[in-house]
């Protein structure tokens, strides 16, 4: 058998040991299919004499988690730390700097600095690897570098944070309150060390923004990612889409549009309104699904795990063998210096449908107030539902679902409504995924 690929694991929380495990329980398996086994040499994390259930006395350990990026005995840096910057940066530079294979999960990383990092590992002839890093254990990343290839895609879509769709399935199947089911997926380690990326829609954005440059081979511009979270979707929500035929999921959307000067890139991380039949609708707990549309291979489907220990591992070291058989190939499918730049575009001018929630103050005029609001703004409705006396303190909560129209529209009817003394908390607008 063939010299074995060694590797420097920084990084033993959730995903570490979960590497180390598959490692363990696979290695035969694992060295067949690389053609050269796959061995853990040094491994380094915060706290060197905590339990984490795997036995680390095979590997050396490392207190200066810099100093694997040099280790003549190491052939693959893997960065299972997490955070933008900070030492998982200063690792990956340094590890591809001295002509070291990277493969990390970190999303948060790769969104804001894998041009940087994909241009170093061009240059040092390094293989940079990170599937895990967009929808956990989900191969999408291979399946947009490889599978679409051969596809102009125009619009690329899904559900990509583990821990959000856990919180609003479950809120929805078992009336679960939101901060239990959020300590629930914190428990279970799904949620990232700071789950505010989770719940505002963070770390989606960050993937979504890897999977755009991907698969239109536009330059990642994570910036440009227009973004909001779950936090104000209410139980009430839930329920109201549900008696109109919909659940509620975070849903990350890119859309290429336009040709040449005029092609435009819109990235949006909201929480929609997803019809029963749509295939997103029956995408539950912390699974994921990615959506891609291809000229010719039509619509695709990636679903999977997106969190979690197992899956995850399952992504590194789908890349580790990757690296051990030679295929590592370009990070984002064309080499990074050829990623286009692509300007963002208007969001206003999305033609939909939107469901909005007004929670207003329970007297006589106010209905009529907002349907003039959305006359004057040029939006028609399509249905507006108060269901008896709500809640607390007089509030009545109002769901309004408009026909098709530009979204632009609903924003001017809401500046008509800003300030409204009718309304006593800011309205929620959830747009209703298209087929
Ligand atoms: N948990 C999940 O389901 C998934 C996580 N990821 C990503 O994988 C990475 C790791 O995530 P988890 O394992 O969940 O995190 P975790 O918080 O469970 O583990 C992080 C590990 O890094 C170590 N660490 C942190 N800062 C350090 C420092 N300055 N020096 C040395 N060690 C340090 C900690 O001691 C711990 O062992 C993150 O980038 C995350 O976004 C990606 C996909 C899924
Ligand atoms: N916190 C993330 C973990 C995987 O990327 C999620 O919940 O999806
Ligand atoms: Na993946």
């Amino acid at each position: 058998m063939a010299e074995p690929l060694r590797i420097a694991l920084a990084g033993l929380g959730t995903v570490g040991v979960g590497v180390i495990r598959l490692i363990e329980t696979n290695r035969d398996m694992i060295a067949a299919r690389a053609g050269r086994p796959i061995e853990i040499v040094a491994v380094t994390a915060r706290e060197r004499g905590k339990d984490r259930g795997v036995d680390l006395s095979p590997y050396a350990w490392v207190d200066d988690m810099q100093a694997m990026a040099t280790r003549a005995d190491v052939d693959v840096v893997l960065e299972l730390v997490g955070g933008s910057d900070g030492p998982a940066l200063t690792l990956a530079r340094a590890a591809l700097d001295a002509g070291k294979g990277f493969v990390t999960a970190n999303k948060a990383m790769v969104a804001h600095h894998g041009l940087e990092l994909a241009e170093l590992a061009a240059m040092k002839q390094a293989a940079f690897a990170f599937e895990a890093a967009v929808a956990g254990g989900i191969p999408v990343v291979k399946g947009l570098r490889e599978g679409t290839a051969a596809n102009a895609l125009d619009r690329i879509y899904g559900i990509l944070n583990g821990t959000c769709n856990y919180i609003l399935s479950e809120m929805e199947q078992t009336g679960a309150d939101f901060g239990e089911m959020l300590a629930s997926a914190q428990e279970k380690g799904y949620a990232e060390a700071d789950p505010t990326f989770d719940i505002e829609g963070v770390d989606a954005a960050h993937k979504l923004a890897i999977l755009a440059a991907i698969g239109f081979g536009t330059r990642i511009d994570f910036e440009a990612v227009r973004t909001e979270g779950i936090t104000q979707v209410r139980a009430h929500d839930i329920a109201q889409a549900d008696s109109l035929g919909y659940v509620i999921r975070l849903v990350g959307i890119a859309t290429l549009s336009g040709e040449g000067e005029a092609r435009r890139l819109l990235q949006r991380v909201r929480p929609c309104l997803v019809p029963f039949r749509h295939p997103l609708a029956a995408v539950t707990g912390p699974t994921n699904a990615v959506v891609a549309e291809g000229d010719f291979s039509g619509r695709l489907l990636f679903q999977g795990a997106g969190a979690g220990d197992k899956p995850t591992a399952s992504a590194v070291v789908a890349d580790l063998i990757d690296i051990a058989r030679g295929q590592a190939g370009a990070p984002f499918s064309v080499p990074s210096t050829s990623l286009v730049e692509c300007a963002p575009a208007d969001p206003g001018e999305r033609i939909g449908r939107d469901y909005i929630r007004f929670t207003v103050a329970d007297r006589p005029g106010v209905l009529a107030e907002i349907t003039a609001a959305m006359r004057d703004a040029g939006v028609s409705i399509e249905s507006l539902i108060q269901r008896g006396r709500d809640t607390e303190g007089g509030n009545v909560a109002v769901a309004m679902v408009t026909h098709e129209g530009p979204e632009h529209c609903v924003g001017k009817a809401l500046d008509l409504l800003e300030g409204s003394a009718s309304l006593t908390a800011p309205p929620l607008v959830m747009p209703i995924l298209k087929d």
